[in-house]
Parts: C-alpha cells; sequence; structure tokens
C-alpha cells in the first residue's frame, strides 16, 4: 500500500533506486529539482524523507525494517558508509596543518628574501635562510600534529552511547557504529547520532540549540499523510526529521537513521559552526609584538644598509648584509614557541580523568573564577535511594511509593536517576508480595499504559495513564514531580484509612481506594507544605505523588491539560548524599579562588542544605536568605534593572531555577566582573543550555548524552577534586605558557637590539663586513635551534603565584636594557681583531678570521646568555633550565666551536681557524658577560620590580 501511495506522489521515487546512490554532503551544491522547490543536493535525502509517510520510510532503504538492522546488514553498511564520525572531528589533515604552520608572516619574510638570494645566485644564503623556515615551519607542523593526534585519542575516551533496536533487540551502541537504517529508540536527553527521520513519536520536542542557536525546543511528530505537492523545504523546520546534533528535549519516539557521518547536515555547515572565537589578551600582546619587531626590522635594515655601503663602498655586500641583519632581527620561531604544549597539559590531566574536547579548554578552566553546578549526579552520588514513602504529613505509607512504582516503570520520557531508583527500590520492595490473591498489584507488567505527559524541567510533572491490563475503560492517571507543582494540579488529597496500615510491605494496590477524598483546603496545603519543608531540610530530595481516577482514554495522545484536578497522595523522599571528597573539593577550589554556586531545579531547602554540608553557605549566617533565591524570584525581577544582576552576584544558591533560567544566570555572571571565566557543570538535559553557554562547560561521563554534547571538558571519573586539579593545571599551562613565550620575546628581542648595535658600530668603524652575511645567517639558525626547547622549559615556582597580563611597554624596557650589554663584549672583540691581529684592511688575507672570531663569540654568548635571562635568580644554581634546554644549548655551543675546524663547511662559511689563544679571550668575556648580566639583573629588578 505504501508503495502505491508513493507512485501517485509527484516523487518519483523508483527513479532513485538504491538510496546510497544519492548524493550526500560531500557532493558540494549542485541544484536537485525535488517538485516544488529547487533543494541543494546535500540536503535532498532529508527533503525526500521530510516527504513521504511513515509507513513508506522503510522501503527506501533496502535492508532496513521497524524492528531495526539485522546484525548483517548492519555490518555490511559500517562497510559502506564508513564509522559515524564528522570530518571536523577527525581534525584537520595534515596538509592543513602544514599549510597555516607555513602561513606566517616571518616564513613570508624570510622567503621573500630567499628568493632574492637566490635571484642573485647566492645558492649558499638561499639554503640557510630555506633551512630556518623549515625548522621553526617543521617543528610548529610537528607540534600540531602531535596535539591533534592527542586530541583526537582523548575523544575516543569518550563515548556517546546510543540506544538502537538491531534484529529486534534494545542495544546500547557507540555512536561511531550507527549507520542508516539503524532504528533509534529514542528519550529525552538522547542526540541524534545522525540525520534522522521519525516512525513513532510521544509528546516529542527537539532541541536544535546547537545548530540553529535557538533555545526553544521545536515539537516533532510523525508524518502520517503525504504533504501536498506545493512543499516549501527548509532543511532545519521538517516536523519529522531531526538532524545529527540536536537532541531530544522531551519526550520519546523511534526514529530511522538515514544519513551518518560527512552525510549529515551537521557535517555540511560544521566550518561554519566552529566557534569563533575572539583572540585573547596573549594572542593580541603576541600580535602586536610581532608588529612592533617586524616594524623595528623595517627601519634598521635599511639603516644598515646606509651605513655599510657608505663606509666600505661595497653597496652588493651591503644590500646582503642588510638583508641578513633583516632575518635576525625576525623573530620566525615565535609562532612554534607559542603554538606548543597544550598537548601536553591535556594529556596530563587526562591521566586524572578530566577529558578536555577542545585542547585551549584546559587554558580556559584554568582562568575560571566561578564553578556553577547543578546538584544531583554533580554535587552528590548519581545514584539516588528511596529512603521514605509518606502521607503529606509525613507518616509511613506505602501508597504513593506503589503508584510512583507504576509511573516510573512505565513512563518513556526520561532516563533520570529519580525512576531508577524508584523502580530499583520498588520492584526489589514488592517482588516478594505480587502473587497473593486480591486487589490490583502493582506489578508494572499488569498494566497496560495509554498516555503520557513526559517530564520537562520547566512543568516539572510526569504522568502516565494507565489501566489495569485491559480490563477497564476508564484510567487511572499518575502524576508524580516537584511538590508546589504536583500541589498546584491538586483539587483534593487522598483521604487515608484511619490507621495507615503499618503491615509488612504488600504488592497490592489492595487498601487503595480512589474514591475516599478530602477536598484539599488551605490548611491542609500548608500542612502538607511544611512537612515537605521539613523532609527537605533533612536534605531529602522530594518527589509528590498523585491521581486522578475514572480518566476517559483519549483517542489522541494525554496532554497537560490532563494534569488537573488531582489528589493528593502522598511524598516519596530520596537520600542524596553527598559526593565524599565534594567538600574537600570545593575547598581546594576555593584556594584555587574559585567561587561555587548551585543551580538546581530542586527545592531551596534542600539546596541550602547542600550548600551548607558542602561549606559554601555558612549555618551561622542568619541572612542566608541573603544569599538564596528561586526562580520564581528571579522571574519576578525585570532583568533589565540592576537589582536583577546584584541578585545574581550575590546569591549562591539558585533553587527551582528552570534551564533557560540556569542559562541567564551563567551569561550574566560571564557579564559581570570584567570577563571573567565562568565554568557551568551539570550532567541533565536542563543544563546543556547553561553548559553551552559557559565559558567552560563542563559535563560527567555517567550523564545525558545532550549534556555531553554540549560540554567542553568531560570528568570520566565521578569525583570532584579532579575539578580542582584541572583548575590547577589549566593556571599552569597558562602562565608556563606565558613565561615561555615572554621568555623567548625578551631574550629574541634584547639580542638583535644588541646585535643591531654592534653592527653599527661595526659598520662605522671596520673597513670591511665584521661578520659574512653567510655566517650572519648561519649564526641564526643556530640560536633558532638552540630556542626550539624553550617551550618545554621549567618556570620558576614563584611565578605560578602571580597571574600576569601582557605588558608590551615591559619587553621594549628589558630589550633596552639588556640589548647593549651583548654589544660591549662584540666591541671587545672587534678591538681584538683591530689591535692585537692588526686586521685593519678589507683587502687583508685575515678578514676570515676576524669574522671568525666575532661569529664564536657572538653565537656563544648569545646561546650561553639564555640560562641568564630565563630567570630572575641566579643561573644553574638558584634555578635550572630543564633538561631538553640544557642539552640543546651544550650540544649547539660544541657544535659552534667545532665549526672552524669542520672541513667544506669552514670553507663554505668563508672561516678561519682563531688563534688558541683566542679560546682564552673568549673563556674571560663568557665569564664578564655573565657578570654583567647579572648584575644588570639585579639593577633591572631592583628599579622595575620584575624580570619576565
Ligand atoms: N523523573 C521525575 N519524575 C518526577 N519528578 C521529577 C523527576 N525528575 C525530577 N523531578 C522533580 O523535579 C525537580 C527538579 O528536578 P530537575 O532534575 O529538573 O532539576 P535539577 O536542576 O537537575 O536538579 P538537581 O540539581 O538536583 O540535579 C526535582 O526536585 C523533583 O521534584
Ligand atoms: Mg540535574
Amino acid at each position: 500500500m505504501s508503495s502505491l501511495q508513493i507512485r501517485e506522489s509527484t516523487l518519483d521515487i523508483e527513479k532513485l533506486g538504491d538510496l546510497d546512490q544519492l548524493p550526500t554532503a560531500t557532493n558540494g551544491n549542485d541544484q536537485v529539482n525535488i517538485p516544488g522547490k529547487q533543494v541543494p543536493a546535500v540536503y535532498e535525502k532529508v527533503a525526500l524523507f521530510s516527504r513521504i509517510p511513515a509507513s513508506a520510510i522503510f522501503d527506501l532503504l533496502p535492508g532496513s525494517s521497524p524492528l531495526g538492522l539485522s546484525d548483517e546488514a548492519a555490518r555490511s553498511a559500517l562497510e559502506r558508509h564508513g564509522p559515524n564520525i564528522l570530518i571536523a572531528e577527525r581534525g584537520p589533515q595534515a596538509i592543513l596543518l602544514l599549510i597555516s604552520a607555513i602561513a606566517n608572516p616571518f616564513n613570508f619574510i624570510l622567503i621573500a628574501l630567499a628568493i632574492v638570494s637566490i635571484a642573485t645566485g647566492d645558492k649558499a644564503t638561499f639554503s640557510v635562510m630555506i633551512a630556518m623556515v623549515i625548522l621553526s615551519t617543521g617543528l610548529r607542523f610537528w607540534q600540531d600534529l602531535k596535539s591533534v593526534s592527542q586530541a583526537a585519542k582523548l575523544l575516543n575516551s569518550v563515548t556517546t552511547r546510543v540506544r538502537v533496536l538491531r534484529a529486534n533487540k534494545e542495544v546500547e551502541l557507540d555512536r561511531r557504529d550507527i549507520v542508516p537504517g539503524d532504528v533509534l529508540v529514542l528519550t529525552s536527553g538522547d542526540v541524534f547520532p545522525g540525520d534522522c527521520v521519525l516512525f513513532a513519536a510521544e509528546a516529542l520536542s527537539v532541541g536544535q540549540a546547537s545548530l540553529t542557536g535557538e533555545l526553544m525546543p521545536v515539537d516533532k511528530t510523525v508524518r502520517l499523510a503525504l504533504p501536498l505537492s506545493e512543499h516549501n523545504f527548509d532543511i532545519l523546520d521538517n516536523e519529522n526529521i531531526c538532524l545529527a546534533g540536536t537532541s531530544v528535549a522531551t519526550g520519546s519516539g523511534r526514529a530511522m537513521v538515514i544519513a551518518t557521518g560527512g552525510e549529515t547536515y551537521l557535517a555540511s555547515i560544521a566550518k561554519a559552526l566552529a566557534k569563533k572565537r575572539t583572540l585573547n589578551a596573549m594572542q593580541i600582546g603576541i600580535r602586536n609584538v610581532s608588529y612592533l619587531l617586524l616594524t623595528f626590522m623595517a627601519v634598521m635594515a635599511p639603516i644598515v644598509f646606509v651605513v655599510q655601503g657608505a663606509i666600505s663602498k661595497n653597496w652588493k655586500g651591503a644590500v646582503f648584509f642588510a638583508i641578513s641583519v633583516a632575518v635576525g632581527i625576525t623573530p620566525e620561531m615565535l609562532p612554534m614557541v607559542v603554538a606548543s604544549n597544550l598537548a601536553l597539559s591535556a594529556v596530563r590531566v587526562a591521566r586524572k580523568k578530566v577529558i578536555v574536547k577542545r585542547l585551549d579548554a584546559i587554558q580556559n578552566l584554568g582562568a575560571i573564577t566561578i564553578l556553577c553546578s547543578d546538584k544531583t549526579g554533580t554535587l552528590t552520588i548519581d545514584h539516588v535511594q528511596v529512603s521514605v514513602s509518606t502521607t503529606g504529613f509525613g507518616d509511613h505509607a506505602e501508597l504513593p511509593l506503589k503508584l510512583a512504582y507504576i509511573n516510573s516503570a512505565l513512563q518513556t520520557g526520561t532516563r533520570s536517576l529519580i525512576d531508577r531508583g524508584i523502580v530499583d527500590f520498588a520492584s526489589k520492595e514488592f517482588s516478594k508480595s505480587t502473587d497473593e490473591g486480591g486487589g490490583e498489584g502493582v506489578n508494572p507488567h499488569d498494566w497496560v499504559k495509554f498516555g503520557e505527559v513526559p517530564f520537562d524541567s520547566t512543568r516539572r510533572l510526569l504522568s502516565v495513564l494507565v489501566s489495569r491490563s485491559g480490563t477497564d475503560e476508564k484510567g487511572l492517571l499518575i502524576t508524580k514531580g516537584a511538590v508546589e507543582e504536583v500541589l498546584d494540579h491538586c483539587t483534593q488529597v487522598y483521604d487515608y484509612p484511619s490507621s495507615p496500615p503499618s503491615l509488612p510491605s504488600s504488592g497490592k494496590l489492595g487498601e487503595f481506594k480512589p474514591n475516599s477524598v478530602l477536598p484539599l483546603t488551605g490548611d491542609i496545603q500548608r500542612q502538607i507544605l511544611a512537612t515537605a519543608e521539613q523532609l527537605n531540610s533533612d536534605g531529602l530530595r522530594l518527589v509528590a505523588v498523585a491521581y486522578k481516577s475514572s480518566v476517559a482514554m483519549p483517542f489522541t495522545t494525554l496532554s497537560k491539560q490532563d494534569e488537573s484536578e488531582l489528589v493528593f497522595v502522598g511524598f516519596i523522599g530520596f537520600l542524596d548524599p553527598l559526593k565524599p571528597d565534594a567538600a574537600d573539593a570545593i575547598d581546594r577550589l576555593a584556594k584555587l579562588g574559585v567561587k561555587v554556586r548551585i543551580l538546581t531545579g530542586d527545592a531551596p531547602a534542600v539546596a541550602a542544605k547542600v550548600a551548607r554540608d558542602l561549606g559554601i553557605l555558612s549555618s551561622k549566617s542568619a541572612s542566608e536568605k541573603d544569599f538564596m533565591i528561586t526562580g520564581s524570584q528571579l522571574a519576578a525581577l525585570s532583568v533589565d534593572r540592576p537589582e536583577f544582576d546584584q541578585a545574581i552576584e550575590r546569591c549562591i544558591v539558585f533553587a527551582k531555577v528552570s534551564p533557560h533560567q540556569k542559562l541567564q544566570i551563567v551569561e550574566r555572571l560571564r557579564k559581570g566582573g570584567g570577563g571573567r571565566a565562568v565554568a557551568f557543570l551539570g550532567d541533565g538535559v536542563n543544563d546543556a543550555l547553561a553548559i553551552r553557554a559557559a565559558d567552560v562547560g563542563i559535563s560527567v561521563d555517567s550523564g545525558t548524552e545532550t549534556a555531553k554534547e554540549a560540554a567542553d571538558v568531560i570528568l570520566l571519573e565521578k569525583s570532584l577534586d579532579v575539578i580542582a586539579h584541572g583548575v590547577l593545571q589549566g593556571r599552569i599551562t597558562y602562565i608556563v605558557r606565558f613565561f615561555n613565550t615572554m621568555k623567548y620575546i625578551k631574550m629574541a628581542a634584547s639580542s638583535n637590539f644588541g646585535n643591531v648595535f654592534s653592527v653599527l658600530v661595526a659598520s662605522a668603524w671596520l673597513p670591511y663586513q665584521p661578520m659574512r652575511p653567510l655566517q650572519l645567517l648561519f649564526q641564526n639558525l643556530l640560536y633558532d635551534f638552540s630556542q626550539s626547547t624553550i617551550p618545554w622549559d621549567n618556570v620558576d615556582p614563584e611565578y605560578l603565584a602571580t597571574p600576569k597580563s601582557w605588558n608590551a611597554k615591559s619587553i621594549a624596557r628589558f630589550m633596552v636594557f639588556l640589548g647593549p650589554t651583548s654589544s660591549v663584549f662584540d666591541i671587545c672583540v672587534f678591538s681584538l681583531n683591530w689591535f692585537r691581529y692588526r686586521i685593519r684592511d678589507a683587502a687583508s688575507p685575515l678578514v676570515p678570521l676576524a669574522q671568525t672570531n666575532w661569529f664564536l663569540e657572538g653565537a656563544i654568548t648569545q646561546v650561553f646568555i639564555i640560562h641568564f635571562l630565563r630567570t630572575g635568580k641566579i643561573p644553574f644554581f638558584q634555578s635550572r633550565a630543564s633538561l631538553p634546554v640544557i642539552s640543546l644549548t651544550s650540544i649547539v655551543m660544541c657544535c659552534v666551536l667545532a665549526i672552524p675546524y669542520i672541513p667544506k663547511l669552514n670553507s663554505a662559511l668563508g672561516m678561519a681557524a682563531p688563534e688558541p689563544e683566542f679560546y682564552g679571550f673568549l673563556a674571560a668575556i663568557l665569564v664578564g658577560y655573565a657578570g654583567l648580566v647579572h648584575l644588570m639583573k639585579i639593577a633591572y629588578q631592583r628599579v622595575f620590580q620584575e624580570w619576565l
């Protein structure tokens, strides 16, 4: 029948044949003509399924059925379509990383200068310049590559679980194994693993914020009939289509996957979705410093050219000399220095079971000063246990638990801790006595569900309409939910027999007389609320239970309107104990300057109890109420009045807040306090919006898929302490990166400044080039190489305590004060060449010796002094560089000393072996230089109170 209907429609399905032949997201944007509208080819599959009725969808995909794929069909589909991974998740391809490593201004300058050299036939200079490009780009590329593979490995440790039918059995699979044709079993909190078409739905609404930014979930239903031929297709607006990356907000249903991985709509827009992040203070600082150094180069190179040319009258030589000086000033290793060390930290926190989904999240985590947290499952253990079942007046009664059991066991809308807790407890409690005679049993298998209004965090109610297996025409509506919300819908209260049965638990509803009710007077209502308050402040999480009997079975679905004129039955109280390490963790966070706020949908009294136990709300404080606010109080404040912001700033506990209010609070906290970073920790569907909005969204591995999908950081271990660890690690990462970058910049800037100063002195004095352009370049290459381990250097522990901000002035100051110290010793070498070796003439055969002498002195001091500039303390004794830095600087110094004796290389560079006594002078210069720098350091720190 379905195929007939399809043939009648305007769609030519037969022509389409096997759906696998359809164009997919990777095929570009060719237009395909689907009647009614031009649809980009990428969306053709979705467009097609959006138009056909549920009864026909399985005809379109060979092997598919409402009972799920057979294992074999699934296997072959997986082979054909590949694992369900977005291209974006695989990380950028190596070639793109390489391009981005090459594309920076420093490389462009080097490459341009290299081209100038090769154009004049100077192959040696060309080779050295290209070697520099390869060194800096290669290291950067290698690091990026490592980071990407590291990040991918981390992501792999977080699995997204999806419930599907395979061969008519419900199984939970890793998202990556989902293939087109799979049948999803949906409940709230599930994230769609691919583009899907619905064929069963009950009060289903879907949050599309991840795709559209739209906060309100949209309702989705099954398409029952064919649409009219005129159909304005809009990919984001189809009642029966749910796109990959969106998630079930409420309700339940079944859907068939039609596209996975790179073929989904999400994949086609993944690039556009990647959050465009504005540059942070450090990135802006680095950019400015780069411009500063480039400007310095643009000014100094021509000056060097003119001075050299005018004095030596060798203008061609002066061009190359000036070019080499320009290259020397270029901080070509900067991009590589900045890029590193995030991957390393990510791996370090991963050992503590904290997984960052994006590498830069680790640094953001280090920056947070406020942590907002949901309560259950994050601050408290994720196992709520039924503790009491009472009447509205606090007397023990089994009826509330029995009714709640039926409700929890038959509902399909959520997989919440509460429902799991009730089912686990009640099934054990009542299993013993179900089969004894008389009355209605509470075994859920004996009941048939006729309708359901799923739980949502704004309404806070969950209702099912049930009847004892097909026996009645009228049913029993059982509603449970938050206390005030349930009471609001009640008009009567159940009248328990005068002595409530304290008999051993029975699996019967036998004693339940639905019609024995009393009106719910204001007085009774107050008593019920007082009971709730009492139980809450003992730390019990409450769910109220109510019912309505003799409800007519609806033709269509049950609706919220049916939740009226209910009869109040009582409470179920849950123990929701704190995680054992929670208070300690919060203490540690406080020491790191991170304040904790609780944002919960639960009642104020429980929230306050938790806050008190955690030590974030002082029990002594008489004005505890000042630090608490409820959702309705917050809603009463006008958003654009200062009172609203003040309340959010002041309060520590936010109770009974809706998902949207959680988001609002996070946004306000982020805005206040001058760009501070706010984290949100949550596990539920109701937390996803706030998680997404926070600077760092955190979720737990046991949380709902929606929350995990929105999060930047996932805690694999159920311990809060790991957050404190993550924050600390994030801070260390930031500070190490900051100071090592600063080290590199200050060293590069000051040594360049000194070199240019020496070059100018030499140009004005010596009638020959003080060093050959090629030697200058080679020296620079060696220096670059010796600095390539700076990102892995140690940072003095004092710096960890002082968060620093970027300061360009401090860099300029450092450059001007420390730079010329090296020139003092350069001038010593010039003097040695002039007075002792009497090299005073461009025609002298000893010019190579003079040049070699300066090459050696310049290269050795530059590398040696890294150890002095990297710390404000006495190097080697008070502060030691990390092993890679010590090794590499030592190796480079040995190489420098060896160069004049290496055949071929020495002649290529135009070097001569120095006089043996020169090494004595060199040693003296090193000692003198180290001494002078140390004195400068003491003076500098005394005057400016800082070093790096
Ligand atoms: N499955 C459910 N059935 C009935 N009532 C529920 C259910 N889940 C929650 N409630 C009620 O709604 C209230 C709010 O719960 P919800 O889970 O939306 O808030 P939350 O912000 O996630 O709370 P928490 O901070 O404790 O995790 C609960 O205190 C409970 O009374
Ligand atoms: Mg929760």
